[in-house]
């Protein structure tokens, strides 16, 4: 690995300087975290309106010239992957494949990085059409979000009547090897909780790995209330009468999602695995590995922050030498450095009294 050289001076908090990695080539922060999986927003824009995300009438889209351009991201990969320890790369927005210039992306981030696993999160609009050559240029795998299999639900909760689309860029993603494939659904209370075990039996049928995904305080509308959530246990007791589920053995290193192995009940033929994603009830923070750059370059150090440090200004203003890419490190070292224990805070506790959402909404951090 080459170090990013240049001035990877860490400008760090006088009260929290003692625990400062001087010059340490990585993105740690100060509670021994180490970012190695970098999540990017290629886009702000989308194509759904899911409840959970969106308003019904979008958002005041980022202009051209704010959005970080291909040759930006690439350079951002490389100082990241060469110099900073990044070892997973996830595309994802907004909706990334609106993005027209995503297969070159992909196409220069695998030529210049040959072994960098490299997937995409995308609500399989457009997917069809696009599966192989996002293969042929590289991808590494990819995430489809789907929450219901009924035309109708899917159509209240995205508030478009795409759920054919979706499903046919499932089968293209699958035909084009860009597996394996995991299907990300989030479950509201009285809308599509009840199809939560058909939506099991029907990825696993097809080998696709499923995960439901708490909602998180993320939403445009502000609609997010503790007690409508639908919990991790309740997922589980939602599938007990079809299905059992067991600790899944493998390490779960640091993913959002803990993993299960499903049977059906008194059976002991493995049928697949079931992922859950309890951001609320069951957090994850303390095994954080995550980075995040917006669309438009800034860096989250947490998904939940409230403050973001911009590189845009300087990949734009930083001459592309040793001494430039190590400004840009050094500033990418300082906002993770700066990173929340968790939720944005000092401490777990999503929608807790002194939880402040975040002025973005999913869509405009990179979920
Ligand atoms: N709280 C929290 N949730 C996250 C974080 N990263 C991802 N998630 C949640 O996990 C969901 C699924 O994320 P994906 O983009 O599919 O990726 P992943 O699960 O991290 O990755 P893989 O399992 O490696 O495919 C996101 O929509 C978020 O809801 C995170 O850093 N913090
Ligand atoms: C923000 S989207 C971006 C990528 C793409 N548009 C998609 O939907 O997959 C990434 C993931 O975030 C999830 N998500 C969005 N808003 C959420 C919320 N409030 N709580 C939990 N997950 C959310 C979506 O279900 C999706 O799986
Ligand atoms: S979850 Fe994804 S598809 Fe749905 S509105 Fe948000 S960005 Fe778009
Ligand atoms: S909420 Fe923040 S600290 Fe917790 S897992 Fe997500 S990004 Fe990491």
């Amino acid at each position: 690995m080459n170090a990013v050289s240049g001035p990877v001076t860490l400008g760090m908090p006088g009260a929290l300087s003692g625990a400062a990695p001087e010059n340490s080539a990585a993105l740690v922060d100060r509670f021994g975290r180490r970012a190695t999986d970098m999540r990017l927003s290629l886009t702000d824009k989308c194509n759904l309106r899911c409840t959970y995300c969106m308003p019904a009438d979008g958002l005041d889209w980022l202009s051209k010239d704010k959005v970080l351009t291909a040759a930006e991201i690439l350079r951002l990969v490389r100082i990241g992957v060469d110099g900073l320890g990044v070892r997973e790369l996830r595309l994802t927005g907004g909706e990334p494949l609106v993005r027209a210039d995503l297969v070159g992306i992909i196409a220069g981030l695998r030529s210049a990085h040959p072994l960098l696993p490299v997937s995409l999160t995308t609500n399989g609009i457009g997917l069809a059409g696009k599966a192989q050559a996002l293969k042929d240029a590289g991808l590494t795998r990819i995430n489809v979000s789907l929450d219901s299999l009924c035309a109708e639900t899917f159509a209240q909760l995205t508030r478009r009547p795409f759920l054919d689309k979706v499903l046919a860029g499932i089968d293209a993603a699958d035909a084009a090897g860009l597996g394996p494939i995991k299907i990300n659904a989030v479950l509201m209370r009285g809308i599509n909780d009840d199809g939560a075990a058909d939506l099991l039996d029907w990825a696993l049928t097809r080998g696709y790995e499923l995960r439901f995904i708490e909602q998180m305080p993320l939403d445009a509308d502000r609609g997010w209330t503790r007690d409508n959530l639908v919990t991790a246990e309740e997922i589980r007791g939602l599938l007990a009468p079809r299905f059992e589920l067991s600790a899944d053995p493998r390490d779960r290193d640091g993913a959002p999602a803990e993993r299960y192995e499903v049977r059906l009940p008194g059976s002991s033929a493995l049928l697949g695995t079931l992922g859950i994603i309890a951001s609320v009830t069951e957090p994850f923070c303390a095994d954080c590995k995550r980075t995040r750059i917006t669309a438009e370059g800034k860096v989250m150090s947490c998904l939940f922050s409230r403050t973001e440090v911009d590189l845009l200004a300087l990949l734009r203003s930083e001459p592309q030498t040793p001494a430039g890419d190590g400004a840009i490190a050094a500033r990418w070292q300082e906002a993770m450095w700066a990173k929340p224990k968790a939720h944005g805070m000092d401490h777990t506790g999503l929608g807790d009294a002194d939880y402040v959402q975040p002025e973005r909404t999913m869509s405009a951090i990179g979920g």
